[in-house]
């Protein structure tokens, strides 16, 4: 398989076409989630939850990035890797671009960094060095003690600033977002508004690509799960056939279903 690049993934939204993404953290996965075809793979931060038990993604370290995204670059048969920047990792210019550097270092092909319009500038610094970045919108986990919980961003007048915030970002050099848990309306407009792919997650059908949690998917995850979660596993029987199932269904935009999207 030719690997796959943050060019394939433009040329894909470029004719419409859907792609898929999961979260992967170690080289086992990696190696069975790239020949599934899914075309990237995130190592999100969200491993500070699944992997370590904590009840946020804020204590993981870029030591604990670094290990996983090597772990996953080894497994790797194809797929576009890409990194989460963890909480306060981008504390200056200075610390961004070392920690991304790390990153990049460690086997990713692209770097991801939550935020908001004032991103513009470590975006543009990375870019402007030859790291592509990903800039995640809407709901930023890093920021939940602000947000007062995992709650559905861009309502009302927020989701307009969404798009006036994608356009700005794509602008300084952002080649892809990540857009998380706001009204499916608000995923389409954002998505139309740039010519960088958008993935999303809970943010409606609308968008290029879909990203989802590999235990939430894989039906793996314990306690409660978000709206934007559907279980893989239980029609698949198992888990090379999950990840299928998911490449599939987000391919032929079955996924996400309405009962997955927010209003
Ligand atoms: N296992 C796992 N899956 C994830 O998707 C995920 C993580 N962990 N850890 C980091 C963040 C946290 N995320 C979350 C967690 C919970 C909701 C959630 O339950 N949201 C409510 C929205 C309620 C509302 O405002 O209407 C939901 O019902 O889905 C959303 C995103 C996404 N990320
Ligand atoms: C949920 C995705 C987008 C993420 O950032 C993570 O897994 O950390
Ligand atoms: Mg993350």
């Amino acid at each position: 398989m030719t690997p796959i690049t943050l060019n394939t993934l433009k040329a894909l939204k470029a004719k419409g076409e859907k792609f898929s993404v999961l979260t992967c953290y170690d080289a086992t996965f990696s190696t069975r989630i790239s020949q599934a075809g899914i075309e990237a793979m995130l190592i999100g931060d969200s491993l500070g939850m699944v992997l370590q038990g904590h009840d946020s993604t804020l204590p993981v370290t870029m030591d604990d990035m670094v290990y996983h995204t090597q772990c996953v670059s080894r497994g790797n048969q194809g797929s576009l890797i890409m990194a989460d920047l963890p909480f306060l990792s981008d504390a200056d210019i200075a610390t961004l671009l070392n920690n991304a550097a790390r990153l990049m270092r460690a086997g990713a092909h692209m770097v991801k960094i939550e935020g908001d319009h004032w991103l513009a500038e470590g975006i543009q610094a990375l870019s402007q060095r030859g790291v592509p970045v990903c800039a995640h919108l809407g709901l930023t986990p890093q920021m939940v003690n602000q947000l007062g919980g995992y709650r559905v961003q861009g309502r009302g007048e927020a989701g307009q600033l969404l798009i006036e915030t994608a356009k700005k970002l794509e602008a300084a050099g952002a080649s892809a977002f990540v857009l998380e848990c706001v009204p499916s309306e608000i995923g389409q407009a954002v998505t139309q508004a740039v010519s960088a792919p958008v993935i999303g997650i809970g943010a409606g059908p609308d968008t290029d690509g879909q990203v989802l949690v590999m235990h939430d998917m894989l039906g793996a995850t314990v306690g409660h799960t978000a709206k934007f979660v559907k279980n893989f596993m239980t029609e698949a029987g198992d888990i090379q056939a999950a990840f299928e199932a998911f490449h599939q269904a987000v391919k032929q935009g079955q996924f996400p279903a309405p009962e997955h999207c927010f209003k």
